[in-house]
């Protein structure tokens, strides 16, 4: 019961029916004989919404109650996916809303199109932290998210002539029934200026306005948000005067001005751009979650000794890392708090995530840019890199490359401050995403920090949440897993999956599990639903390698014309995924697919035997609908460069079998699944990072096999277009993530995964136990770990 006596939503098809009728009429305005399918699909998000903002409450009068300490998840990228169908199961409305919606006359399937995802990240980071703040609600961890909320998204993917082209994603173009605007909350932002001997004095004011989205728990009462700000210029900005002298585009270019920094989300997914307007939405970002948490902790709190003991901050990548300098302007110069006092608090309050292995990730800022859109937060870092080195010199005496390589400017070839130092210097807790990934980070990237700071780094192994990407995607084969386990419980445990694995060895429970992957398949649509769906979708990237999937296609083509006998099994080659728009190398790569898929379309020899397919716009509701049908997962990374991959533990929890390297989590998951139900091919990190650094020559590769002859050959003499020759001819010059190296051992493998593939009874029990072995990747457990290892908070239950 609700406080303040408020009536209880009914959960009945009969009350359902009613309130989604009410908020037809009452709240949209329209009445059934008028309304339109997005009328219907607005309706039955707020009587939805409804149902999760009344739980909402009564966690928000909870969290007030207990005081509890905090987790604050600080990140530029949310990929939250499509909100109605995981809103109607985490409200327990999956089976009223379309019988409601029948029997007013409304297609279920037409309303559930119109659940446009908020596309507010680029890949795996993005989604990662929506992962997380899933099973941190589950957890009924008292915690919030904060991001931006970019007006356009990460942009629509469409091909032409088999290039990539992008077009805006006006996520809101029809508004966002799941937001809650709170423009009360507002906060203000400086920029620029100077600073005075009264402080910083900015020279630009915007307002930040928030709203939030609701983050449900599953299978408990809690329901965290995510809070997202978007820019607003600070005061009515129309200038009237102007306007009235014809001045149109003047009068608005301060709303403008101020509006563009949370107007879209950078596209980049591992290379920084150092454009301004990032590092001015980085701040802005910074500057009003944590003036918001302050106001939050202020409620229960007047001692700023306790902020780290209610408040703990995670920094999601670089991105967010301004935070550590903003949380000590605040405290110094507005809360007037002495220097050694606030540090002490702002190494104590934030812990910083590491996705990237790329040195080319690792964000810098020119010194100029930042001491003029920030001058008191240069002063800021300038002390804090002072104190840092006389920290490392009194360690170690007389070392000046450490005290290069540590300190937080880099002086070559230009000034610039080193943003993953910073991070590292600023927090108490440091953690890759994956053992191996963070093996290698004190082994190399942070290896100087590590040897001040060894207690300093950790790993937390990434997760995904098994709610969305088994129950929602893959409603068949989660019937039959809790009819084989005996209940839902794995849901909210998922190492009872493991109760899986005897069932492996039982005939008719495996031809069940084949048909839902069959039915998966002839669901999806993308060829032939009897052979092997065989998928990469990624981030297109050169360390992802691509390159080397396009090759395999190629030499599998080139066998059926010249050695049938060896082409093995009928497969579906599907690619999904998006390019940064300025990575040139990436959209050859993309053009070359698409070119190397209309040959093999066009060939009567392929027909039934091997078929290549690239879906445009890869997104969160396509991998729901790719991953459930998928038979083998590609994860060719070269080893040493892909710090998880999350998409690997999707694949695998849908019983995909993979291919791949020993790179990044691939290695925990052959762990879990078994060596046996993993097929591993290629160089492992060391072997490839001595190649890599030795005398590697990708030629001699090309003319000591045929095979890779042949495939290179073809690109090369474009047959395969423009692009095709690109590639080639990247891959025999500096071939720099060992494609070639590694060519022969993964088509030996792929010959085998055929092999296997022809004994079905082998492969499907291979599958349940990829299944049963992967309970380890579910974001419970990531957040598990998370709360263990750094953030130490406990559950507060409703
Ligand atoms: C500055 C541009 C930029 C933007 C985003 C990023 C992200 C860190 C890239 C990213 O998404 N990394 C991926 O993070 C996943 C979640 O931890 C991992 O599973 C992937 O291996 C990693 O590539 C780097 C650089």
């Amino acid at each position: 019961d609700l406080r303040n006596g408020l009536r209880p939503l009914g959960s009945t098809p009969a009350e359902f029916e009613q309130d989604l009728l009410s908020n037809l009429y009452y709240r949209r305005g329209t009445t059934v004989e008028s309304a339109s399918a997005q009328d219907a699909y607005e309706t039955l998000a707020l009587t939805v919404r409804d149902r999760l903002a009344a739980r909402r409450a009564r966690t928000a009068a909870a969290h007030y109650e207990t005081n509890p300490r905090w987790v604050y998840y600080l990140s530029a990228e949310y990929l939250l996916g499509p909100q109605l169908e995981q809103n109607l199961l985490y409200s327990g409305t999956t089976d009223l809303a379309p019988a409601a919606l029948k029997a007013l006359g409304f297609s279920p399937e037409e309303v559930e199109a119109l659940d446009v995802e908020p596309g507010l990240g680029n890949g795996g980071l993005g989604r990662l932290a929506a992962c997380l703040l899933d099973s941190l609600a589950t957890l009924d961890i008292p915690a919030v998210g904060y991001g931006i909320r970019y007006d356009l998204g990460i942009f629509k993917q469409d091909f032409e002539n088999g290039e990539q082209v992008e077009k805006p994603d006006d996520w809101t173009f029809q508004g966002d029934p799941w937001e809650f605007p709170a423009p009360d909350d507002w906060q203000t932002v400086g920029f620029y200026g100077y600073v005075g001997p009264e402080g910083w004095v900015p020279g630009e004011i915007v307002h930040g306005e928030p709203s939030h989205l609701l983050v449900p728990g599953y299978g408990t009462e809690t329901v965290n948000i995510v809070r997202l700000w978007r820019a607003r210029a600070a005061q009515a900005s129309f200038d009237l005067r102007r306007f009235s002298a014809g001045q149109y585009a003047e009068a608005v270019q301060e709303a403008v001005k101020a509006e563009n920094i949370s107007k879209v989300l950078y596209p980049d997914d591992s290379t920084e751009m150092g454009r301004e307007l990032r590092l001015k939405q980085q701040y802005f970002l910074v500057s009003c979650s944590l003036r918001d948490i302050i106001r939050r902790f202020r409620f229960r709190n007047s001692d700023w000794s306790d902020f780290p003991v209610k408040t703990v901050i995670q920094l999601n990548d670089t991105h967010p890392t301004l935070a550590i300098p903003e949380l000590m302007r605040l405290l110094v110069d507005e809360e007037k708090l002495d220097w050694e006092q606030a540090w002490s608090l702002v190494r104590q309050t934030f812990a910083y995530t590491c996705h990237t292995l790329l040195p080319e990730a690792l964000e810098t800022w020119p010194v100029d840019m930042l001491g003029r859109l920030l001058p008191r937060h240069l002063e800021i870092i300038y002390r804090i890199n002072a104190e840092l080195l006389d920290e490392v010199r009194a360690t170690f005496p007389d070392d000046l490359s450490r005290v290069r390589n540590l300190s937080l400017i880099q002086e070559e070839p230009q000034r610039r401050v080193r943003m993953a130092n910073l991070a590292v210097t600023g927090t108490f807790k440091v953690n890759g995403v994956a053992e191996l990934h963070s093996q290698l980070l004190t082994s190399t990237t942070f290896a100087d920090f590590a040897a001040l700071w060894p207690d300093k780094f950790t790993n937390v192994t990434n997760g995904v949440t098994p709610r969305r990407f088994v129950r929602l995607a893959n409603p068949g084969l989660s019937a039959l897993i809790t009819e084989g386990l005996g209940s839902e419980d794995w849901l909210r445990d998922l190492s009872l999956l493991s109760g899986l694995a005897p069932l492996a060895d039982d005939a008719s429970f495996r031809a069940r599990w084949r048909s839902e992957k069959r039915h998966a398949k002839s669901a999806l649509g993308l060829g032939d639903p009897g052979a092997m769906l065989d998928v990469m979708i990624k981030r297109f990237h050169e360390y992802k390698r691509q390159q080397l999937k396009i090759l395999h296609v190629i030499t599998l083509y080139q066998r059926l014309q010249s050695a049938p006998g060896r082409f093995g099994v009928p497969r579906t080659v599907l690619f999904g995924g998006k390019a940064a728009p300025a990575y040139y190398a990436a959209k050859s790569i993309i053009k070359t697919i698409n070119a190397v898929a209309a040959a093999v379309a066009a060939d009567p020899k392929s027909s039934g035997l091997l078929r290549v397919v690239f879906p445009a716009n890869y997104n969160v509701t396509l991998a729901e609908k790719i991953i459930p049908a998928a038979d083998l997962s590609e994860q060719i990374s070269m080893a040493g460069k892909e710090a998880s991959g999350t998409g690997n533990m999707k694949l695998a929890l849908n019983g995909a079998l993979t291919i791949g390297t020993l790179d990044g989590a691939n290695v925990e998951i052959r762990d879990r699944v078994g060596a046996d139900n993993f097929f591993l091919f290629g160089l492992d990190a060391p072997a490839a990072l001595s190649l890599r650094s030795g005398d590697y020559q990708p030629r001699s590769y090309y003319e000591a096999d045929d095979e890779l002859r042949a495939a290179l050959d073809a690109l090369s003499n474009g047959v395969f277009g423009g692009a095709g020759q690109e590639v080639a001819q990247s891959l025999l010059g500096r071939d720099e993530y060992l494609t070639l190296a590694d060519y022969r051992s993964y088509i030996d493998k792929q010959d085998e995964v055929a092999a296997v593939w022809q004994n079905q009874e082998r492969w499907t029990r291979m599958s349940i136990l990829n299944t049963a072995g992967s309970g380890f990747f579910s974001s419970d457990r990531t957040v598990s770990d998370y709360l263990e290892r750094i953030w130490r908070a406990s559950p507060v239950r409703p």
